[in-house]
């Protein structure tokens, strides 16, 4: 089996739907730190699990310098919920997402 893991920063903003009164209903942003875990029992013909790229590509690219609610239309963008997100978007070789939003403050998810 090989695994992959890419680490990525997103600079976005964000407005989190709560059911109860928070700052982080306010328009605000944060510097996410992603590190996405990729696994494969076979290589690609390139010798590749997934290319590094094509993962800044899919998610880098839809998310960095944006409003992350407006990518994420209905879905709350929590970090939990982000983490989730990535993994649906990169499909089945995606395993884990870890979403670290603040010093203290990570959310993962991970497929069964
Ligand atoms: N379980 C989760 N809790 C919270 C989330 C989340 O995604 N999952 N997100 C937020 C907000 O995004 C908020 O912006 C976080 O605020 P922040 O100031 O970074 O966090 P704290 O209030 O914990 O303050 P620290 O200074 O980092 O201790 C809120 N909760
Ligand atoms: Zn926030």
């Amino acid at each position: 089996m090989f695994t992959v893991v890419k680490k990525l920063e997103i600079s976005a903003s964000h407005q989190l739907k709560l059911t109860y009164k928070s700052k982080c209903q306010n328009l605000h942003g944060h510097n996410w730190i992603v590190h996405i875990y990729a696994r494969s029992a076979e290589l690609d013909e390139n010798g590749m699990v997934i290319d590094f790229g094509h993962i800044k590509e899919a998610i880098h690219g839809r998310l960095d310098h944006k409003h992350v609610n407006d990518i994420m239309g209905d879905i709350n963008p929590t970090a939990e919920n982000m983490a989730k997100w990535i993994a649906d978007e990169l499909g089945e070789k995606c395993f884990k997402v870890v979403v670290q939003e603040s010093e203290g403050n990570v959310a993962i998810y991970e497929r069964d």
